[in-house]
Order: structure tokens, then sequence, then C-alpha cells
């Protein structure tokens, strides 16, 4: 068996690169995405990195949560990831430049690339809330009642960020004064967990929580419910400021468009009397405008129209109302428009 090619720095050389979650949620809808948009690897076992054979790009496997600071420094072209993990992201930087600046160490550097990320597109999956959650039997009614309390959360920028404004808020300052919230000594006491945030209450670590809720299974067993929601989240495409290839990034985003918009929509086509077209129109609109033709057979007429996959139940009902027949629903393999 011939040994795995070793990935060395020159191998990477030309090559955009392509951060992908590496483990969790994200990772096998991320796979799927990558091999709808043709992108074609192999990663070796325990290696991060694999070399798309079919396009110079590299994809690095990375935590979901490590890919905005990767991207938003610039070594890495494009990513995968939260927009949850973006935000946690961001804040981070904001409290790094506040605690520099108030130290006195920042001063511009002229020559400096622009940092951070910009999203590309949302991407369709990991749907997720960031929420604040309490004990449901408990005396916490709403997130104003944990200012000065214990905070468990794997989020600590932002949950130190949304206590910082609430204490403002309380002290009756302003959210347009922006040392109303920022860089202030919190009251409440962030405490940072790496997982099982939700045993936290339970366990008397904490008063309330600052974690993930997806179905909610996991905050009902642990006994917790939700009382704000601090980020409303869901996977997207991210990419520097300054990547090594924009034309490269521009094509691989169009490729992943492309698979987003084939996975949300149906083609729906059927024959309607010409007199009804317009109802029927009414009701399947298309992404731009529907295709009809004419049908040899005197008075009517085909339809084709792209329906989103989640409405295509309702629109064959309303359109066999209006007297449409012969109604076929078509997957889309994949679809490109401008
Ligand atoms: N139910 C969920 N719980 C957690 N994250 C979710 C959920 N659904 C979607 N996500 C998304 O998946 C991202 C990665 O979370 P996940 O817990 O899978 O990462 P991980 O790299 O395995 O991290 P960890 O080892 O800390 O669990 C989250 O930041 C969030 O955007
Ligand atoms: O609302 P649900 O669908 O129940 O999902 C939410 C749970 O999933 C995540 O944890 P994960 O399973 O990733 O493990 P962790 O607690 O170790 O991070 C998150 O932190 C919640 O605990």
């Amino acid at each position: 068996m011939a040994a795995p090619e070793l990935i060395s720095l020159q191998s990477l050389e030309g090559r955009l690169l392509f951060a992908v979650p590496k483990k969790g949620r994200l990772l096998s809808a991320s796979l799927n995405l990558l091999e709808g948009a043709d992108i074609q690897f192999k990663r070796e076992n325990r290696l991060d990195i694999a070399l798309v054979k079919n396009l110079p790009i590299a994809l690095v496997f990375l935590p979901a949560a490590d890919i905005p600071t990767f991207v938003g420094e610039g070594r890495v072209d494009l990513g995968i990831t939260g927009l949850d993990q973006v935000q946690e992201h961001d804040a981070g930087v904001r409290e790094l430049t506040r605690a520099r600046r108030l130290s006195n160490e920042w001063s511009p550097d002229p020559n400096a690339k622009p940092q951070g990320c910009e999203t590309v597109m949302e991407l369709g999956f990991g749907a997720c809330r960031l929420q604040v959650q309490v004990p449901a039997k408990g005396e916490y009614v709403e997130s104003k009642d944990l200012i000065g309390k214990n905070i468990g959360t794997s989020f600590v920028h932002l949950a130190k960020e949304y206590f910082a404004r609430l204490e403002a808020e309380k002290e009756g300052l302003t959210n347009g004064d922006a040392a109303a919230f920022a860089g202030r000594k919190l009251r409440t006491k962030i405490i940072e967990l790496s997982g099982s945030v939700e045993a936290a209450c339970a366990l008397g670590v904490a008063d309330g929580i600052v974690d993930l809720v997806e179905s909610g299974e996991t905050m009902k067993a642990a006994g917790l419910k939700a009382i704000d929601t601090v980020v409303d989240s869901s996977a997207i495409l991210i990419k520097s400021k300054a990547p090594s290839n924009p034309a490269m990034v521009e094509l691989i985003a169009a490729r992943i468009g492309g698979v987003i918009t084939a996975q949300k929509y149906v083609l729906c086509q059927y024959n309607v009397p010409r007199t009804r077209l317009g109802d029927a129109t009414k009701i399947t609109p298309g992404k731009r405008a529907p295709t009809v033709t004419s049908l040899e057979e005197e008075g009517w007429v085909a339809v084709s129209a792209m329906v989103e996959k989640k409405r295509i139940a309702p629109v064959m009902d309303q359109l066999t109302q209006v007297g449409a027949t012969d109604i076929l629903v078509l997957d889309i393999h994949n679809t490109r428009s401008s």
C-alpha cells in the first residue's frame, strides 16, 4: 500500500485554505456541502489538513470555536462555523482591544492587513440559540435578577458583554453611551466551563447559565428554562477580509450557494388550462418567474417553477384547487444563478 502523501508547507503554497469543523454538530452537514460543491479530497487518518484533488484548495479541519480566529487573522481564507462562535470571537477581540487601549499598549499599525472575518452566506443548518437559562423552579424570572450572581458558560465574552449591558441599564446608563457597558468591572461573575454547562446549576457552581439550545431536551432534562436569547445562531460561511485568492473565494461561494439553493427548493411541474394560468402562477411564482410552455392540446399550458421544499404540500393542494393536473415534484441536484 502506498504511504500517505506528506503535507508540507510547500504543498500548501498557492492553495486557498478553507477551514472546516473537525468534529461535532457541524461536521456532517459541512462534509455534505463540500461533496455537493464537488470539492474532492481524501482526509488521511489523524491528519487535519487535506489537499483538494480537483481545485487549488487545502481543507484545514479545526474546532468550530477556533475557526473565526484563523479566518479573522487572515491565516485561513474561508471557513464554516456557527454565528455564535463568530460573535463570541468578536466579543473577545473587543475585550482585548479595550484592555490594550486602557493600558496604552495599543497604537494602530499602518501596514497591518485588515483583520476580522466577513459573513459570505448562511448555510441553512446548525440552527440553535445561545440562551440565558435558570432553574425552572427557582427564584429568577428575568435576566436582570442574575446581576451579581454566578453564571456558567463556554461563551465568556458574549456573557460578559451581555451582563455588562444589563448592569449598565440597571444603573440608568443608555446603549448609546459606549462607555456604559464597555470595559466595566462586572458585578456578575462569569465562570468559564468547557462542556456539560447545563449541570452547573444543579451542582451549585452557578445560579444561571448561558448555553446553546437546539431541541431544548438537554435544558428540560437538567430542570432549566430559558429566560432570554443572546444569539440566534446557524452555520455560516465566513471569509477573511484579505483572502489570498479572491476569485477562488467567489468560485467556492457560488458553488456552495448553488448547493444550498438546490437543497432548499424543488422543481414543480404541472399542466393547467390557459384560463387558470394566472391563478396557478400566483401559487408558483418561481424564484425569478415560472417557465410556461404551450401544450399540443388546445387551451392547455405546462408550467415549471422552483418552490421552497417546505411549502410544497400546500402548494400542490392549491394547484389542484385551481385546476392543475399531472403535478410532478422533482429534486434539484444543483443550481447556479448570478
Ligand atoms: N444542539 C447544539 N448544541 C451545540 N451546538 C450546536 C447545536 N446545534 C448546532 N450547534 C452549532 O455547532 C457548533 C459547534 O458545537 P459542537 O458542540 O458540535 O462543537 P465541538 O467542536 O464538538 O465543541 P465541544 O467539544 O465544545 O462540544 C456550535 O457553536 C453551534 O453553532
Ligand atoms: O437543545 P438540545 O438539542 O438538547 O442541545 C443543546 C445541548 O447540546 C450542546 O451540548 P453538547 O451535546 O454539544 O455537549 P457539551 O455539553 O459537552 O458541549 C449544548 O451545550 C447543550 O447542552
